[in-house]
């Protein structure tokens, strides 16, 4: 199947890889080959939104199993995704490229609130612009702040690299005998509840038309991969 021609991408990062092989937090050498992935995508002449998720840090829910006030916790997960965003600032500028975090939760003294007009200026100047802290509210995950973002930017397609290399017919990591889909629609992945991304998310992506490419970013030279359509992926889209 062929990738849909993007110009602009928005490149959505689970927060968990950022662990590495570490059981919790940031290991700096695995962020700065992540940077390297995502330089790839920027020096194969796109224009790049980054969002990079929490649950290396931090997830609202696992705080609330465990007693923490649901909002509390969410808020809590929102600040996990500002250090993951620095992270990344860091070591793509340690690979000489101009970035910008703009947060969703204005914090001024770390990084610039979100502008979206001023987003698109740094995108027109080559930036890479991080998208920090989600959509700003609790009860939302990064995965809808990226559909929303990619919607709000007029991104081609969201690229969703995770611990998982496409959408199965059921969870991978429980069923071996899951079966990976090239292509399946919105509707599909709705309507069977699959859970590679929220449903909130890819009900967004539906509705503007902008389809999902979902896989493994934990495999080296995969953005590339993907991009020049020699890669393992699923394409979330509407019925062709
Ligand atoms: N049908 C399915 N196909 C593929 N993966 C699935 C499916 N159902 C559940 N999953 C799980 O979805 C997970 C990927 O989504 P998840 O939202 O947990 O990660 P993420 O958004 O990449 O991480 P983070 O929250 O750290 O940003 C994988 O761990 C996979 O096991
Ligand atoms: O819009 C948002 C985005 C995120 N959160 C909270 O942050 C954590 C981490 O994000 P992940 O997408 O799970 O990586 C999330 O679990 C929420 O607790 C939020 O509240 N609103």
């Amino acid at each position: 199947m062929p990738m849909p021609e993007i110009k602009r991408v928005l490149l959505k990062l689970s927060g968990e890889v950022l662990m590495g092989e570490q059981e919790y937090g940031i290991d700096p050498g695995y962020v700065a080959r992540l940077a390297e992935e995502v330089k790839t995508a920027k020096d194969s002449g796109l224009e790049v939104c980054l969002v990079i998720g929490g649950g290396n840090i931090f997830r609202g829910i696992a705080g609330a199993a465990k007693g923490l006030d649901r909002t509390t916790g969410d808020y809590m997960g929102m600040l996990a995704t500002v250090m993951n965003a620095l992270a990344m600032q860091n070591a793509l500028e340690k690979l000489g490229v101009q970035t910008r975090v703009q947060s969703a939760i204005p914090m001024s003294s770390v990084c610039e609130p979100y502008i979206r007009r001023r987003a698109e200026r740094h995108l027109e100047k080559g930036r890479i612009v991080i998208f920090a802290a989600g959509t700003g509210n609790p009860f939302f995950t990064t995965d809808t702040g990226a559909a929303l973002r990619a919607a709000e930017m007029n991104c081609d397609a969201l690229m969703k690299g995770t611990s998982v290399d496409g959408v199965y017919d059921s969870d991978p990591k429980h069923n071996p005998d899951a079966t990976r889909f090239e292509t399946v629609s919105y509707d599909h992945v709705l309507s069977q509840n699959l859970k590679v991304m929220d449903a909130t998310a890819v009900a967004l992506c539906r509705e503007n038309d902008i389809p999902i490419v979902v896989f493994s970013i934990r495999e080296k030279g995969n953005v590339a991969r993907v991009l020049s359509g020699d890669g393992v992926q699923t394409i979330v889209q509407k019925d062709s």
